[in-house]
């Protein structure tokens, strides 16, 4: 329940919501009251005044009587139709205050979940899947809207309806006051187990349609793999076995379900003979009328409601106070990587790493040892080495993704913690090795990293990362979408937008991280050439596997088994006759048995 606790910020926040709220329940209940004590005092007037008609049999009088009756019946009647009418007034305005305070509620939490998420860094999203994290952001905060809106409306409501109608009860008569709200206990106890049955039951359906829905999901991205191995029966069988347990759950959930009315009924059934049975003993006795009869009747059917939503509201509770705890946990994680305190510096590009170690958190995997190297400002720097050696690592070092375990990573001077994380990485044009592109026009996901752009700009950076003529031979040109909706463009293509993403931001550092292999040899040597012109004076840091990309760097860093084996020019390297040198020959073979 403790975890409840951090939902009281924003009931402060709604304070004028929920107030005005608590005042509607309490007058909606005096209207559902009143009717029922009208409707006894009428009940008791009709027999008297039957009994008077029956006196004046035979007497012109009888007529008068007769009037004055069905004028009073009239009377009561509008009256408890108004007070009904008044009781309907105020339950829309208890709706219209406290569930819409829940409404406000969730909306703020959701916001407030996924700006933290944000905030949160890679390791986070490694470790926890993309289902939980959206779980967390929509079927949690769901439920913990069912607590801050109808749960608190419901208990306040049961409270405020039991309190007035127990009172009344006791004032008309505590003996059958006490025998008409005997079985009311039993009906809250019975429901809550049924209620808690019920939801635990849903919650596996719950989880079994989300693994049905995900199975769906990736059987169908991938259905080029399924058809090309010819798996669909497979696949149609393994469906079949999660949709036949989906629906034995929800086979077992009708059964609950089906028992759940007819007992609550049976027990308000009794309730019901029980106050025929004592009222009428009483009756006899002449203790209290056959109107309170009416009157505790009346009250009985109003009770019912409330008290089989406080069963209901309970497991509410439970399952809300279940679900904050998921979030809080989240909530509560501090992002691994915190911005610096320095002020917005403008770099120059200056990158020295100083005896850099480096081990990624969840898997122990020790990725990089004793790191040191300088790319001065402007330098033209490229990093090769066999598969697993640690490039992109180290990429994602320098673009803070990770903190470094020891060692210094010192950017124009400042550590990478001193400095401001978005105005640095703002200035960092990063290309990743795994493109990703948005389900948007191609023109907002090469200006996604700009906040306002021209179109000048977006036709530039597409020419300089040679994809400009293959975007204007779609027919939508600019604003073709891209993604499930729209276009697949090919490998190649891909990364060449994912370029132009970059270069749109005319960064001071360039990151590319192994984002040419797909693209042929002639289109890449014209990409370096317009990257000369565009990154003169800014520094460039290139992660290759062919030398061929890479032999007019000004420095080459060798990478084996994330330790640093070689570094220099191409030629320089080329005559120590080692790592390189091995990597230079095996690459001229493969050409060469290509060229035969
Ligand atoms: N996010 C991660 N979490 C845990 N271990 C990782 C992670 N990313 C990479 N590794 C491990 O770190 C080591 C270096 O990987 P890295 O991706 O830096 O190599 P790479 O040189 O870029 O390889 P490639 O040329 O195949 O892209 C590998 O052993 C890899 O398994």
């Amino acid at each position: 329940m403790k975890h409840l606790r951090y939902l009281n910020k924003y009931f402060y926040k709604y304070k004028w919501r929920i107030i005005p709220g608590i005042i509607f329940v309490v007058i909606s209940n005096i209207f559902a009251v009143i009717p029922a004590q009208v409707i006894g005092y009428a009940f008791d007037l009709i027999t008297e005044n039957i009994q008077v008609y029956t006196l004046f049999n035979g007497f012109n009088r009888q007529e008068i009587i007769y009037d004055i009756f069905s004028k009073t019946l009239l009377f009561f009647g509008t009256l408890v139709i108004s007070l009904y009418i008044l009781r309907g007034l105020f339950l829309f305005l208890m709706r219209q205050t406290i569930i819409l305070m829940s409404r406000h509620i969730e909306f703020d939490m959701k916001n407030d979940i996924y700006q933290h998420y944000q905030r949160l860094s890679l390791g986070f999203y490694r470790r926890n899947n993309t289902g939980d994290l959206m779980a967390r952001a929509t079927e949690d905060v769901n439920r913990v809207r069912m607590y801050v809106g109808p749960a608190i409306m419901y208990t306040i409501n049961t409270f405020v309806l039991s309190l007035l109608i127990i009172t009344s009860m006791f004032n008309v008569n505590a003996k059958l006051a006490i025998f008409c709200l005997l079985p009311l206990p039993l009906l809250v106890v019975i429901i809550y187990y049924v209620n808690t049955l019920i939801f635990k039951k849903s919650g596996r359906i719950q989880e079994r349609l989300s693994d049905l829905s995900s199975f769906v999901q990736e059987r169908f991205s991938g259905i080029r793999i399924i058809k090309s191995y010819v798996r669909e029966d497979h696949t149609r069988d393994t469906f079949k076995i999660q949709s036949n347990e989906y629906k034995e759950d929800s086979m077992s959930l009708v059964k609950v379900s089906a028992l759940f009315y007819p007992t609550m009924l049976l027990l308000i059934g009794m309730s019901t003979i029980l106050t025929i049975y004592v009222g009428g003993i009483q009756v006899i006795n002449g203790s209290i009328t056959a109107g309170n009869i009416a009157e505790f009747i009346i009250y009985i059917t109003q009770l019912t409601f409330p008290v089989t939503m406080l069963g209901w509201v309970t497991s509410l509770i439970q399952r809300a106070a279940a679900s904050q705890e998921r979030i809080n946990e989240f909530l509560h994680i501090a992002p691994d990587i915190q911005s610096g305190k320095q002020s917005e510096v403008e770099l120059t590009g200056n990158i020295k790493f100083e005896h850099v170690n480096f081990t990624y958190p969840d898997t122990g995997i020790k990725a990089l040892t004793d790191i040191n190297f300088e790319i001065k400002s402007g330098e033209f720097v490229a990093i090769i080495g066999k598969t697993g050696s640690g490039k992109s690592t180290l990429a994602n070092l320098i673009m803070r993704m990770y903190d470094v375990d020891n060692g210094k990573i010192k950017v124009d001077g400042y550590t990478l913690p001193e400095l401001n994380l978005s105005n640095y990485r703002n200035q960092i044009g990063f290309v990743p090795q795994e493109v990703f592109l948005f389900s948007d026009s191609i023109k907002n996901n090469i200006a996604f990293g700009l906040d306002s752009v021209t179109d000048e700009a977006v036709y530039d950076a597409a020419k300089s990362a040679s994809v400009y003529h293959n975007i204007m031979n779609f027919e939508l040109r600019f604003e073709t979408m891209l993604g499930e909706r729209g276009i697949t463009l090919s490998g190649g293509q891909k990364q060449r937008v994912s370029i132009a993403r970059a270069l749109i931001k005319s960064p001071k550092v360039l990151i590319f991280d192994d984002c040419l292999s797909a693209v042929d040899t002639k289109t890449e040597e014209e990409i370096l050439q317009n990257l000369g012109k565009i990154m003169k004076d800014k520094t460039s840091i290139l992660i290759a596997h062919r030398i061929s990309t890479i032999k007019n760097a000004d420095k080459i860093i060798v990478l084996d088994e994330g330790k640093i084996v070689e570094q220099g020019t191409h030629n320089e390297l080329l005559k120590l006759g080692g790592r390189y040198t091995d990597l230079y020959n095996n690459q001229l073979l493969e050409e060469e048995s290509n060229v035969f």
